[in-house]
């Protein structure tokens, strides 16, 4: 190139179009030549001025701009680097790197999920780039997979400065009165959204972070820690840790216990207590990593060896293509050179006239982006009742590298802190009730009314009428779209739900307690089982409160499909869903003379409720209380039961086998177990139960710490997923089952249609309706063992075929089936 051209300002005509890379929110981005030097290959992000005015985005431009000017200076190679700025009448244009690699969440989920190597790998580029980022003044508020692209050896380069904080755009935020309305400093995606911006809308570098934490967890499983079925879940998700390691993805190997544990320091929900990037460098998983010797951590990640899963699987496409990148050209700032990669091959350039480029409309390929999330968040703090005036406080983002002082989230309960809050209204509570004194409140937190809502007040809208008998209330929840139970492999909430009905209702006391309970890594197998030790030991502390709380009694309703909500002052709150495997079950006798027990439940990782029947008769008519004849805890393990019932149905939908000659299929009366078969499982769990009890000698030792008027854990039921542990109080009788409405062939077949289940591993065995007499007297609805019907013509057609030896399927299904019958017919005469 010449010195001329070295000098002048650039313009597009000094570059050669050639294929469209992506297209932003504002902009399209090009893979483009230098005209002057065919071997550089730049991207250009284009914008369209008028898009950008339209679309009031030009904040994030001018944001995006200054961001990439300042940080270019250093030619850190973890950041995209901003060469040129020009402009014409209709677009503005950023000249690029060129990241031939594409972006990490392709590379991701090409793969699946990465090696630990490479997770280490990658994770160590992340925390170089953006302890740089961090060191200019800048939180990048939106770190994600999606804004880490790759160059062609595999270094990774963080782009997407549009949301990112500096002194610079933050000076003219605060200047600038009429800075748009204050929802648009809600930034970032929902799953990386830390919880210090969803609750206080504060925001500093330990958000960015935050977002590092769930980067590493998605490196490693695949997908990021926090995702909910929509945003609103997510965000829930978020505010109570609620994410999972899945160890099952790797069948021999486990997850590094170092990795679970660095995330675990990383994603922290009060931004004070998350690790530091300085500490996080010295956690054990970088052991063997010298943050000094930069060559080494910016190597190719094609460099790093075991690649997970191969590498012949398209991943790196485009990466040896043989043009080089426009990096070429700049100093590396004492980072390793990036190669010249000059390439030898003619180059087929198109040159495209500039005026052509088209500015492609924003297809929207992001739901989560920043506008939704937006709104997202608002409408969530809105449910949560925190209001805007409070989340809007602390408005600036600190511009300097000391932390921000950030308050604690409010109604998060804190790590290691516990704090105790009265499910009734406050006026009724003793004194004792106020938060312990270990507890950080910051000032902004809400006080405990009911313009203060907890958590879970978010899963039913206060507008929504939620009386049981007159809503359903099963749509109800499911619209608001948030519900407790958000494990994975609970999933008969989502299919074949049945319509709700009131299993129980009474006047109860209920009293919670948030908390957090330390423990092993997280894991669902170490959080599902019952942990004594923290309830005997929250009982004790709160044992005073405990004792006197029964002074204002709320409606509790226990649906059948599991949920539990009680309803306070006209406000209604869900609490949880009995069949949720994270949630354990107490049956503790607190006075045992009175038989004025309490029923614990503890929701895993985040709260526990203490009910238990008021010792005020309630009178006051406020509506109706049925089933209460039945005590708490027999009609949970109900709710499970029929749940559980439910699911199994479900299951033997989709694989029934005829192991012998003939099978009884569940009747619409022979399905109901009798009230002795009932009792008799109920024994069966209840003598596990016990077992339990007797092996798990933490009950013993713990209880033996209460006063006389204490006795012991009587009941500790835990909660595997399965099935309920039908513990009986004294003297009181389980009802007899209710069942769903029964399966009779023909709902059974559509319900298999419904369902899909048309795999020819698994076709749908139904009774014959041409029995003879006799077999129908042997038993009931028996079926020919070789009867098949199924959806799939096909299926009947082989299955037939394959059963007979004869080549009667070819006559077809129907054929076959009187052939069948026939045959039968004459084998029971
Ligand atoms: N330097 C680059 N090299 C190669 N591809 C790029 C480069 N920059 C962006 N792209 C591709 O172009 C797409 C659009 O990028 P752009 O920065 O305009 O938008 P975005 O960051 O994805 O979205 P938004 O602007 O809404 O945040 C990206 O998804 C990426 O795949």
């Amino acid at each position: 190139m010449s010195s001329k051209n070295l000098t002048r300002k650039r313009s597009p005509h000094d570059f050669v179009f050639k294929q469209e890379l992506g297209h932003g929110s504002y902009s399209t981005v090009y893979k483009v030549f230098d005209k002057h030097s065919v071997n550089h290959v730049y991207a250009i992000k284009v914008c369209s001025k008028a898009h950008i005015i339209k679309e009031n985005k030009v904040k994030y431009v001018t944001i995006e701009k200054n961001t990439l000017n300042l940080l270019a200076r250093a030619c850190h190679p973890g950041i995209v680097r901003l060469y040129y700025t020009f402009h014409d009448e209709e677009n503005l244009y950023f000249v690029l790197d060129y990241a031939s690699g594409g972006e990490l969440l392709q590379l991701l989920h090409k793969m699946g999920r990465f090696s630990e190597s490479w997770s280490l790998h990658f994770s160590c580029q992340l925390i170089d780039t953006i302890e740089f980022i961090h060191s200019k003044g800048i939180i990048h508020r939106d770190l994600k997979p999606e804004n880490v692209l790759l160059n062609r050896f595999g270094r990774l380069m963080i782009t997407d400065f549009g949301t990112a904080a500096t002194p610079l755009n933050q000076q003219k935020q605060e200047d600038d009165q009429n800075e748009s309305p204050r929802c648009s400093s809600f930034v970032g995606t929902a799953e990386y959204v830390s919880p210090e911006l969803l609750l206080s809308n504060q925001c500093d570098f330990a958000s960015d972070i935050w977002a590092l934490g769930c980067i590493i967890f998605q490196f490693i499983m695949g997908v990021p820690p926090f995702r909910g079925k929509n945003e609103l879940q997510t965000f829930e998700k978020i505010a109570s840790l609620d994410y999972l390691w899945n160890n099952q993805h790797y069948s021999s190997n486990k997850i590094d216990p170092v990795i679970i544990k660095l995330v675990q320091k990383i994603l922290v929900l009060n931004p004070q207590e998350r690790l530091t990037l300085t500490n996080m460098k010295k956690d054990e998983w970088f052991d063997k990593v010298d943050w000094n010797n930069k060559d080494h951590i910016w190597r190719g990640i094609w460099q790093v060896s075991e690649p997970a899963y191969g590498s012949s699987n398209g991943v790196g496409n485009g990466i040896n293509n043989g043009i080089s990148s426009g990096s070429t050209n700049g100093s590396t700032g004492g980072f390793p050179p990036r190669q010249n990669l000059i390439s030898n091959k003619p180059l087929h350039v198109i040159d495209t006239p500039i005026r052509s480029i088209p500015i492609t409309k924003q297809k929207k390929k992001k739901p989560t982006k920043v506008s939704n999330t937006t709104s997202s968040i608002v409408e969530w703090r809105k449910k949560l009742g925190i209001s805007l005036q409070q989340a809007q406080v602390p408005s600036s983002v600190p511009i300097n590298n000391s932390k921000l002082v950030v308050p604690s989230p409010p109604l998060v309960p804190q790590p290691t802190s516990t704090y105790l809050r009265p499910a009734v209204s406050p006026r009724l509570m003793p004194s004792s009730t106020t938060p312990s004194p270990s507890v950080k409140r910051s000032t902004s937190q809400p006080s405990l009314s009911k313009a203060a809502p907890s958590h879970d007040d978010l899963y039913r809208p206060a507008s929504s009428p939620d009386d049981p008998n007159i809503t359903d209330h099963n749509s109800n929840s499911h619209n608001n779209n948030i519900t407790v139970n958000t494990t994975t492999n609970n999933n008969y909430n989502d299919i074949h739900r049945p319509k709700t009905m009131v299993l129980k209702q009474d006047y109860v006391n209920i009293f919670e307690i948030p908390f957090k309970p330390d423990g092993p890594p997280m894991s669902l197998e170490s959080y599902s089982k019952i942990n004594n030790d923290i309830i005997t030991e929250l009982v004790s502390k709160f044992r005073p409160e405990l004792k006197s709380f029964s002074k204002s009694p709320v409606l509790s309703t226990l649906f059948k499909d599991g949920t539990l909500s009680y309803k306070n002052d006209g406000f209604s709150k869900h609490m949880v869903n009995v069949g949720d495997p994270d949630l354990s079950m107490y049956d503790f006798e607190f006075y045992e003379q009175k038989n004025d027990g309490f029923l614990i439940l503890e929701k895993y990782k985040y709260k526990i409720w203490f009910i238990s029947l008021p010792t005020i008769p309630v009178t006051n008519g406020l509506g109706p209380i049925v089933n209460s004849d039945e005590n708490w805890v027999d009609c949970f393990f109900r709710a499970r039961q029929i749940m559980d019932e439910h699911k199994t149905v479900i299951n033997k939908l989709k694989n029934v086998h005829l192991d012998e000659p003939f099978m009884a299929l569940p009747s619409p009366i022979e399905s109901r177990p009798s009230s002795s078969n009932v009792n008799d499982s109920i024994k069966e769990s209840a003598a596990i139960s016990r077992k339990t009890q007797i092996s798990d000698k933490s009950v013993n030792t713990k209880t033996s710490t209460f006063t006389e008027s204490t006795s012991q854990v009587v009941r500790n039921v835990s909660s595997p997923p399965s099935f309920g542990n039908g513990v009986k109080r004294n003297g009181q009788k389980n009802s007899p089952l209710t069942l769903q409405p029964p399966l009779s062939s023909p709902a059974m077949v559509n319900q298999s249609k419904k369902m899909g289940y048309r795999s020819p591993s698994s076709p749908i065995y139904v009774r014959s309706p041409t029995l003879s007499p006799q077999s129908q007297s042997m038993k009931k609805y028996a079926v020919p063992n070789n009867m098949v019907i199924s959806s799939s013509r096909y299926e009947v057609l082989n299955a037939l075929k394959q059963n007979s030896g004869t080549n009667v399927a070819s006559s077809g299904a129907s054929a076959a089936f009187k052939n069948l019958q026939k045959k039968k017919m004459n084998q029971h005469k």
